[in-house]
């Protein structure tokens, strides 16, 4: 009973989540679209009429001459920094506000960290984003390399002045550079439910990035569920960890492929995560307190912490670690780990009906091999077509089948509701005497009024952000303090 309650309710709201995304996207479109109008009614379909395409020229070359004052540098840049300058990761965001843990400094004059005891390899800064960046609209995520400049290493403070290209970069959570997923499940409390659990990998595996599935909680479950849970998860493509948090088994086997990445925790919730990293951080920390000073320097920071469990907000009553709270906690080994709050609903937002099966590495098998296995059709979505390779005898079938329909009905949703992206925002008329006009394409639901769900949602939005804001503050002074110690 249990376990097909939690199904039913992934399914439910990662459905919800999906059109719940695509309609705030949309309206906050339209209702941008609606005010410029109102503004002046005529002056824009006067304005295309007259020079159809200059306005859209000058707002591309705009931008050009923007990001000519920031280009994005590329991994193997070595820009010279001056003592106010410093190359760090960004390990969290709140509101305005960018903590970032230093990886090159001036004094060490190269990327290797330096090993002298002036050296400011991991001293934690506070950074604001510079202007420009944001005008020509480059975000800063959690996990993008930086360039900060104007430091002023006493009260460590500094200002973020430009990104580095980015490996990688993944939507829910928004983490830039991750190099390796873990998905972790729990083989009871709660139960392991295969469903979900191909949910989580689709999600996974549709980032491209290399993943890791472990299974916690094993003391709580004989051998045979074990070695039965082994071929399962063999037969679908995977090699799976088997851990436990409370016995410590198989947690020197994570410690070991977490070192040097950046990874990302993804699981549902109460199979072990938080307490997955708290193991994890805590016997680093043991283990390397006297021969690393990396964690010496960021002592007293937030993120040497244990994880927080369970914190809401004190104004809206939402649960407080939003996807927009993540942060990247280091790790002694080199490289990070971070919390997934929010990651629990896998949307699938990124997978397509055509890159489905892709996702599914009992099937990508058949799919890449050479000649003559490979799928005769290139458009096939292998549901029995003649001539398909994938056949249906294979375990996870009904899960394909069953995520392939709910992919079908958003994408129809999508094109029912806002379009192919391809189409334009200006619209031509054949106007008096047959001369063509443009005129700005009206918005779809223009004259929709803002639904009271979606006032909601903004007040509580704010009312976060106002709690946002009261920690900002809490930190400005938190760092204060220390300056003065
Ligand atoms: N028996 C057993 N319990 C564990 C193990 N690991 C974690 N737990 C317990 O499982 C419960 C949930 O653990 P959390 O670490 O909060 O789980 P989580 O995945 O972070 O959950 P959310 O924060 O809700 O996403 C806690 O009561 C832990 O003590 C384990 O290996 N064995
Ligand atoms: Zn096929």
């Amino acid at each position: 009973m249990a376990i097909s309650s939690i199904s039913i309710f992934c399914q439910r709201s990662s459905v919800h989540l999906t059109l719940n995304n695509v309609l705030r996207g949309g309206i906050r479109c339209f209702s941008i679209a609606a005010a410029k109008q109102q503004h002046n009614p005529n002056s824009v379909s006067r304005k295309l009429h007259q020079q159809p395409n200059k306005k859209l020229l000058r707002a591309k070359h705009t931008f050009k001459d923007y990001s000519s004052l920031a280009p994005v540098l590329s991994p193997n840049d070595k820009p010279p920094l001056s003592d106010t300058q410093a190359i760090g990761t960004v390990a969290s965001a709140q509101a305005n506000f960018m903590r970032v843990v230093v990886q090159s400094e001036h004094s060490s004059g190269s990327f290797e960290e330096g090993s002298d005891d002036s050296s400011r390899i991991g001293v934690e800064l506070l950074c604001v984003v510079k202007a420009v960046l944001k005008k020509i609209k480059r975000r800063v995520l959690v996990g993008d390399t930086v360039l900060v400049g104007s430091i002023d290493w006493v009260d460590r403070r500094g200002m973020i002045e430009n990104v580095f290209q980015r490996s990688s970069e993944i939507l829910d959570p928004p983490v830039a550079n991750v190099d390796h997923l873990l998905v972790l499940f729990s083989l009871d409390q709660p139960k392991v439910e295969p469903f979900t659990l191909t949910r989580f990998l689709v999600e996974a595996e549709s980032t491209g990035i290399p993943l890791t599935l472990a299974l916690n909680k094993v003391e709580l479950v004989d051998e045979e569920t074990i070695v039965l849970w082994q071929s399962k998860l063999r037969s679908w493509g995977y090699k799976p960890v088997f851990c436990s948090v409370e016995s410590k088994v198989g947690l020197d086997s994570l410690a070991f492929i977490l070192r040097d990445q950046t990874t990302v925790i993804v699981g549902p919730s109460g199979v072990g995560k938080s307490s997955l990293i708290n193991a994890l951080r805590n016997s680093q920390l043991a283990s390397n307190a006297t021969d690393d000073n990396w964690f010496d320097t960021i002592l007293g920071s937030k993120w040497l912490e244990d994880q927080r469990v369970g914190e809401v907000s004190t104004r809206s009553g939402r649960g407080k670690h939003t996807t927009r709270n993540v942060s990247l906690l280091p790790l002694a080994g080199g490289g990070y780990l971070a919390d997934t709050p929010g990651f629990n609903q896998p949307s699938l937002l990124k997978v397509t009906k055509q890159s489905l099966a892709q996702t599914f590495p009992e099937v990508r098998k058949l799919l890449n091999a050479n000649e003559p296995a490979k799928c005769s059709f290139n458009d096939c979505l292998h549901l029995g077509e003649p001539g398909c390779v994938v056949k249906g005898d294979w375990e996870r079938y009904p899960f394909y089948f069953q995520l392939l329909d709910e992919i079908r009905i958003r994408e129809e949703f999508q094109l029912r509701t806002f379009g192919t992206k391809k189409e334009g925002d200006v619209r031509y008329k054949v106007g008096d005497k047959g001369v063509q006009q443009a005129e700005p394409r009206l918005e779809l639901k223009k004259h929709r009024r803002q639904s009271r769900k979606r006032i909601n949602q903004s007040f509580l939005d704010e009312l976060d952000e106002l709690d946002e804001d009261d920690e900002d503050g809490e930190n400005l002074l938190d760092l204060e303090n220390h300056s003065v110690n």
